[in-house]
């Protein structure tokens, strides 16, 4: 049993074009430096879908509506007792262009060039089950930013 105190729910969106999948650069704040999906907190009142499609528009306008809850991961980091409850949701169907914005610089990657040097350690191991179409649940829990103590990783 982990005994964390509280859990933030975030989002995590990637989307998809053919062998492409959109990533954006974080330019501040958590995770600055680091490729990721878009995403970010589920406020109060909002359901899962509502966030992610808000902070897709938010993070590089573009639109979707048919985004699909595909992954749940809790991100555990040793010493805070906060424990990020990450809702993983994909779709290949969107509109408009993805525009770079403050806190996100878009770009598309192919399937088989995914920087994951630059990307949080846990994502060599849950992105490619997305790719592959899988539903999964996982577990990581980091010391810092740059090690992971332990995982687990299922399909589901
Ligand atoms: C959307 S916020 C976020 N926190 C994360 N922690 C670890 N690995 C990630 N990919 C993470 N994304």
């Amino acid at each position: 049993v982990r005994s964390t105190t509280s859990r933030k729910v975030l989002t995590l969106v990637i989307i998809r074009k053919g062998s492409d999948i959109l990533l954006g650069m974080k330019k501040r704040g958590f995770g600055a430096g680091k490729w990721n999906g878009f995403g970010g907190k589920v406020e109060p009142g909002e359901t899962i879908l509502e966030a992610a499609k808000r902070e897709l528009q938010e993070e590089c306008h573009l639109r979707s509506d048919s985004l699909r809850e595909v992954g749940l991961i809790e991100f555990e980091f040793k010493g805070d007792p906060v424990l990020e409850e990450t809702h993983v949701l994909t779709s290949d169907v969107f509109e408009g262009e993805p525009k770079e914005t403050e806190e996100m610089r878009p770009q598309w990657f192919s399937i088989d060039n995914i920087p994951y040097h630059q990307m949080w350690l846990g994502d060599k191991y849950w992105l490619p089950l997305l790719i592959q179409g899988e539903q999964f649940k996982g577990y990581f829990l980091f010391e810092g930013e740059e090690k992971i103590l332990n995982y687990e990783l299922k399909t589901s």
